[in-house]
């Protein structure tokens, strides 16, 4: 069989264990379930495609095993159905069609919503099982395993997700290694296909040109699968990086800051990152609502994380991240959001990249994330990137020089710091030490409140960098005066 062999020469680890689990599921299904009393929910999508072609191999193996035989397949026997809709793209039509043909599959086309359209395929068929091609980051994945019955409400069958656990690479490496055909919409920059109401090519794929037609890479060019969908227009509009398009109407954006942290609380640890935090939020033009402190456990942090996501434009937490027993803060987001913690590869390669060798143990354990919630905000300066579950932001700092890189990383990847522009700021540049510029910095913030300051550092013996922020230059002048006469003349140089 033409995919078992591709799968079986190719030295990509991940996509062969992906490949066999995704058999075991199907060959399970098909033990479970007769001929007739499983369908296949085909649409033409680039997970569907590489469901069809999970399915053929896997009843491939299936019959081998069962009759010795080892013929081809010439035909698939599968019942697939297709709910063809109005507003769905031509192109998929014919890839959907045309795949039909070139794989001797009977298409089953329903012109109804997929409710009624089910409701009377269990009617007249014996169906008991449905394949689907949903993946884990799909809206609906949230709570499905790879059997999952259908849901209240809907006919009863049961939901097989062979590749639930692919991730969007997965999902290119196994098209692109087999060599099938896929829609060529994704060759034009569609990322995840809708209807034609809701669907454009996924602007982070776009390509610089100068003629007046806009181009956009392939698909299999996105590098971060979690954004497949920032092409769905008008249900996912804030997919990306902004701090959700209601939060815009208010004239003050509402923070909240949460610590986590039995430290903190026993006074072992003094908790530096609230106050930053604060200031710099404060400074970007942030009203900061509420500051809190939790224990490490995970329904402190849901019922504090559920009461502010729902007070709040955005969520601030820290502590408690990591793969210790008392790192409890992604499992207390998680079921803030009402979803569970699931491992997440694309997290997983950047962890792996850090602890590499030194890792024992279960790598997932330490990668797992809020599921179907979580959007990761890369950036070149972060060797980890930013956890962002829906309006609440998970930092990994966990003291304020890496606070500093991560908010200022997270001011150039999201609209937080929209009126930062807006700001005028010094740079002075100092050889002191922390401890003798602490006191006078923290004097000179409350003599200018309305000015933000902040420091940090290149490398731990270097300089110290001071910044100055805020509306009004003659008050930052004033601000840099009032710091200069706390120490000897020319301690301080002036880097803007
Ligand atoms: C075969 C099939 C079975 C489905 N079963 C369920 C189900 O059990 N529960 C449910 O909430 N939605 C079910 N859905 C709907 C999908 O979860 C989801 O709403 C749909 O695929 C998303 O399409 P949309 O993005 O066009 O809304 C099913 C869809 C199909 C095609
Ligand atoms: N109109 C449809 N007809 C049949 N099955 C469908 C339809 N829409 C969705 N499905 C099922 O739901 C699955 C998930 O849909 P989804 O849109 O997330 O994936 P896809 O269409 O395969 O790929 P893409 O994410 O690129 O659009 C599909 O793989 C398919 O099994
Ligand atoms: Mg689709």
């Amino acid at each position: 069989m033409e995919i078992d062999k591709a799968i079986g020469e190719s030295d990509d680890k991940r996509l062969k264990t992906k490949y066999n689990n995704a058999i075991f599921v199907i060959r399970r299904a098909l033990s479970l379930y007769s001929i007739e009393e499983v369908a296949f929910s085909f649409n033409g999508g680039k997970d569907s495609t590489v469901l069809l072609h999970l399915l053929r191999a896997g009843y491939f193996l299936h019959k081998k095993e069962l009759s010795s035989s080892n013929g081809g397949l010439s035909s698939f026997p599968v019942r697939t159905i297709y709910f063809e809709s109005p507003s769905a793209f031509t192109e998929i039509n014919a890839f959907t069609y045309d795949a039909a043909q070139t794989y001797g599959i009977q298409l089953d086309i329903i012109r109804q919503d997929f409710k009624s359209g089910l409701e009377a395929l269990l009617k007249a068929n014996p169906i008991r099982a449905i394949f689907l091609g949903v993946r884990i980051g799909d809206p609906t994945a949230v709570g499905q395993e790879q059997f999952s019955p259908s849901s209240p409400g809907w006919p009863p069958f049961m939901r097989v997700n062979p590749i639930l656990d692919w991730s969007y690479r997965d999902v290119w490496a196994f098209l692109l290694t087999c060599k099938v055909k896929y829609c060529t919409l994704y060759d034009q920059g569609y990322t995840s296909i809708g209807s034609i109401h809701d669907t454009v090519p996924n602007a982070l794929l776009s390509v610089n040109d100068t003629s007046s037609k806009e181009k956009f890479k392939p698909a299999y060019l996105l590098s971060d699968g979690r954004l497949e969908r920032a092409g769905r227009v008008k249900k996912n509009a804030s997919v990306k990086n902004d701090v959700g398009s209601d939060s815009q109407k208010h004239e003050v954006l509402l923070a909240s800051v949460i610590a986590v942290g039995d430290e903190i609380l026993s006074g072992t640890v003094e908790d530096q990152l609230g106050l930053s935090l604060c200031k710099k939020l404060t400074s970007v033009g942030w009203s900061v609502q509420q500051t809190s402190v939790l224990r490490n456990d995970v329904d402190s942090v849901s019922e504090e994380v559920d009461r502010q996501r729902s007070i709040c434009d955005m969520v601030f937490i820290y502590g408690g991240v990591g793969p210790l027993h008392s790192d409890v803060t992604l499992a207390g987001v998680a079921k803030a959001f009402g979803v569970r913690l699931a491992p997440d590869e694309e997290f997983e390669e950047y962890l792996r990249h850090l602890i590499s060798e030194q890792c024992t143990g279960d790598r997932n354990e330490m990668a797992q994330l809020p599921e179907g919630i979580t959007e990761l905000l890369h950036h070149e300066k972060l060797s980890v990137p930013l956890i962002k579950c829906r309006n609440v932001i998970v930092l990994a700092a966990t003291n304020t020089e890496e606070l500093e890189k991560e908010w200022e990383c997270l001011t150039e990847l999201t609209k937080l710091g929209g009126s930062t522009s807006l700001m005028e700021s010094k740079l002075l540049m100092t050889s002191l030490t922390d401890v003798e510029v602490a006191e006078p910095l923290s004097k000179l913030g409350l003599e200018f409140p309305d000015i933000y300051l902040g420091c940090y550092r290149k490398s731990r013996q270097g300089p110290i960098i001071i910044t100055l922020k805020g509306k009004d230059n003659a008050r930052i002048d004033l601000a840099v005066q009032g710091l200069c006469k706390k120490f000897k003349e020319g301690v301080f140089v002036d880097m803007k």
